[in-house]
């Protein structure tokens, strides 16, 4: 069990937080976590006793059915100042930019698509007002599919919460670091890092940039089934995300009273409520259920070391399945720093069609199959059987290349993969963002078949 010390503990509210605060985390992946912020808040050998110890509630939040499967079981018992059903009345809340399910007024060309990075065009936005839905498919209350937003804030949370009902927030920062306040405890993520936020846990962001300078990563708000480590097959028992690097904060508990607004997303609307005190009030908890977060510079990469192009799916992260064996909702894939020695192969990413969908997005670096044109910041959707692979420039250095082991370095790509096309928002295909030359990377490729 870990306790955690005074700084992390009585960390007050709305006080920018310098970025060498020193955070605890507790490690593993889906595993039982066990934290009190102070002695005995943590009763042991039952989860509700008459008396809450220090005067605390139980409150229990399931991320599954109680009924699921237990290696897909996920609850946490919460012990906590008060219950949150304490809050006042709900009114809407207007988010013009935060889509849920595919926008049926968006005519999608089947053709591949690519954004330049987004700019910062709402400041004094927070990490709420700062999203922007830029595709999506599924739908919340059919629990599939997949929304995937950008943020762009310059603004802390301070003293407002949000609480996902439609599904749980991968959030891949991409400028800036981000201090995230749960009710399971404080996380601290910079670029390169990632974190899962699952569905209703009350959390809040608050930003490490410079005054005034923006922060920005991609969101994937995930409507099924919850993300999780996959098989390993043949591979092994250990490999590409080891469940030990994965960190799930301690139980930290604001000290301060005061007002606070909670911003609920329940049914592709968004709802505010006051509240009188912080959210933030768990003491103790216990239970599988948590954030967490990952650093990507600890992946195990796999590749061949030998001949051709691996598929993809040897650097998936997390999947979260669908009921089709193998045929995700959503893979989270990346590209990470790595080297390549394969021996007479073109060694890029294939010309390809594919079942699945591929939303592709770039923290920082170039992407192999697209060295200049692909820029940190921006995305790429290539939908089903919408063809692609590498351009002119990487076709072309790859097939005239000295095959030498070589290190990708500096770079790390992503992509979100899923079972259903991605259809992108009006916002994104009106946006100057959206790249109306794309195709052209392509069509200096000529026929140069000699019979
Ligand atoms: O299209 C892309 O760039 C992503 C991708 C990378 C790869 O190495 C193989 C297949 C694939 O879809
Ligand atoms: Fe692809």
């Amino acid at each position: 069990m870990t306790q955690n010390n005074q700084k992390t503990r009585a960390q007050p509210s709305g006080v920018a937080s310098d970025s060498d605060e020193a955070l605890s985390y507790q490690s593993g992946f889906g595993n039982e976590y066990a934290s009190q912020a102070i002695d005995g808040a943590l009763p042991v050998g039952r989860n509700n006793p008459q008396h809450g110890p220090h005067g605390l509630y139980t409150e229990l939040i399931s991320g599954t059915a109680f009924t699921a499967p237990r290696h897909e079981n996920r609850r946490t018992w919460m012990y906590r100042r008060q219950p949150s059903v304490v809050a006042g009345r709900y009114e809407g809340y207007e988010h013009a930019f935060w889509q849920s399910g595919a926008d049926p007024s968006v005519a999608l060309p089947p053709e591949p698509l690519r954004w330049s990075p987004w700019v910062n065009d709402h400041p004094q936005a927070d990490f709420i007002d700062g999203m922007r839905t830029v595709a999506a498919n599924g739908s919340v209350d059919t629990q599939s599919g997949l929304a995937i937003h950008i943020y762009i804030l310059d603004r802390s949370m301070n003293r407002r919460a949000f609480v996902n009902a439609d599904g749980e927030m991968l959030i891949v920062p991409q400028l800036g670091a981000l201090r995230i306040t749960t009710e399971m405890g404080v996380l601290k993520v910079e670029p390169r890092e990632i974190v899962i936020i699952p569905r209703g846990v009350a959390f809040k962001i608050d930003s490490l940039s410079d005054a005034g300078e923006p922060a920005r990563g991609y969101v994937c708000e995930n409507y099924g089934a919850h993300f999780r480590l996959p098989e390993l097959g043949p591979i092994g028992s250990n490999g590409l995300a080891n469940a030990r690097d994965f960190l799930a904060p301690v139980a930290a508990y604001e000290e301060t009273d005061g007002e606070y607004e909670l911003i609920r997303k329940f049914g592709g609307r968004f709802w505010r409520v006051p509240l009188h005190s912080s959210p933030f009030n768990v003491v103790a908890w216990h239970g599988n259920l948590s954030p967490v977060k990952y650093d990507t510079a600890h992946f195990m990469t796999i590749g061949s070391i030998s001949y051709d192009h691996p598929d993809p799916s040897i650097f998936t992260v997390l999947t979260s399945p669908s009921d089709t064996p193998g045929t995700a909702n959503c893979d989270f894939v990346i590209f990470p720093p790595r080297w390549l020695v394969m021996e007479d192969t073109f060694r890029p990413p294939w010309f390809h069609r594919n079942f699945m969908s591929e939303f592709m997005g770039l923290v920082y670096g170039q992407y192999d199959a697209k060295p200049g044109g692909f820029k940190p910041g921006g995305a790429s959707l290539h939908n089903c059987m919408v063809p692609h692979g590498p351009d002119e420039s990487s076709y072309d250095k790859a097939t005239n290349a000295q095959l030498q082991p070589q290190k990708l370095d500096n770079t790390l790509a992503f992509m979100f993969e899923s079972r259903y096309r991605f259809v992108p928002t009006q916002f994104a295909m009106q946006g100057p963002e959206l790249e109306k030359n794309y195709i052209d990377c392509w069509m200096g490729l000529k026929d140069q078949f000699k019979p």
